[in-house]
C-alpha cells in the first residue's frame, strides 16, 4: 500500500518516524490500520489530501475537503491499554501548540474534552485514537488520527466549526505537516513518560467551560451541569444541578442553551 503513495514526506517529520502523503484515501484511520494489521511497525504518518469516508468520533463522519489537514500516526508504544488516560489530552495539547505554531493567537485556542480543539469557541480539529491491545492488556498498535480544518470549515456539524484560512493564516497541508509531527513527538514522549498529572494540568488550564455549566450528551443522556475537573482516569467531572458530581467517559460537551 505504501507503494502507492504519491509522495514521501518523512524528510519533514521528526527522524526516524516515516511519513506517505496520498492525494485520496478513503479514511487515513483505515489505510493505518490496514498497514498495522498488515505488520507495519511504525512510527508512521499516512497524510491524505482529501478522504471519502473520514470517520470521527462515535460512529460519526468526517467530512474532508481537500485543503484540510488529514494525518493518522501509527505507533506501537510499550504501554499497557490502561495507560493510556492522558493520551487524547496530550494529543490534543500537541495540536494547540502546531496551531499557536502556525500563527494563531495563543489565548483564542482552547481544548474541548476530550480532544476537540477550539478557536474563538469553534471547533478547528478533532481527533479519533483507535487501537488494538494484546492478550495481556499491552497495546498491540495505536493509530491517532487528526483532522484540521486549514481552508474549509464543514457547517455540517455538531459544533460551530472554523477554518485557520478565515483567521487570515495561510498554511499548506505540508507546513503543517512538519508542525504538527513535531509537537506530537514531544508531547508523546511525555506520556510514554507518564508524566500524566503535567499533561493534565496543562490541559486543564486551557480546558474549555471549566467552572462553567455546560451542556453534555452521551449516548443514554443529556443534561446540563458545572464542569469541575478531569478525573485522574481521564473522565470528565461535572457537578449535576442538584449537587451530585458525576463523571462522564464518552459523550460531547456544548455550550448550555444548545438546543
Ligand atoms: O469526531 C471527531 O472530532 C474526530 C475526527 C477525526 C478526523 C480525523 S481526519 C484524519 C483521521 N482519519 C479519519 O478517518 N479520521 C481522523
Amino acid at each position: 500500500m505504501l507503494n502507492s503513495a504519491e509522495e514521501n514526506w518523512s524528510a519533514l517529520v521528526p527522524s526516524g518516524t516515516e511519513a506517505f502523503f496520498f492525494s485520496s484515501l478513503s479514511s487515513t484511520n483505515e489505510c493505518a490500520t490496514s498497514l498495522a494489521q498488515k505488520g507495519e511497525k511504525g512510527p508512521l504518518w499516512i497524510l491524505a489530501g482529501s478522504q471519502s469516508a473520514g470517520r470521527g468520533r462515535r460512529g460519526r463522519q468526517w467530512t474532508s475537503y481537500q485543503g484540510n489537514f488529514f494525518g493518522s500516526l501509527l505507533l506501537r508504544p510499550s504501554m499497557k491499554a490502561s495507560d493510556c488516560a492522558a493520551l487524547p489530552f496530550a494529543v490534543a495539547l500537541a495540536i494547540r501548540d502546531a496551531l499557536i505554531d502556525c500563527g494563531v493567537r495563543e489565548s483564542s485556542i482552547q481544548c474541548k474534552w476530550p480532544n476537540d480543539i477550539l478557536i474563538d469557541g469553534c471547533k478547528v480539529s478533532g481527533v479519533l485514537i483507535e487501537s488494538a491491545m494484546k492478550a495481556d492488556h499491552s497495546l498491540e498498535y495505536l493509530v491517532i488520527g487528526i483532522g484540521v480544518n486549514l481552508t474549509h470549515s464543514p457547517q455540517e456539524t455538531k459544533f460551530d466549526a472554523v477554518c485557520l484560512k478565515q483567521k487570515g493564516i495561510e498554511i499548506s497541508v505540508k507546513e503543517f505537516t512538519r508542525f504538527l509531527s513535531l509537537q506530537c513527538e514531544a508531547y508523546l514522549q511525555q506520556w510514554i513518560n507518564k508524566q500524566d498529572e503535567a499533561i493534565y494540568a496543562s490541559w486543564s488550564a486551557v480546558g474549555w467551560g471549566l467552572g462553567q455549566k455546560r451542556l453534555i450528551r452521551t449516548a443514554t443522556e443529556t443534561f446540563t451541569g458545572v464542569i469541575q475537573r478531569l478525573g485522574v482516569d481521564g473522565g470528565l467531572i461535572v457537578m449535576l444541578d442538584d449537587g451530585r458530581e458525576k463523571c462522564i467517559y464518552a459523550g460531547d460537551v456544548f455550550p448550555p442553551n444548545k438546543s
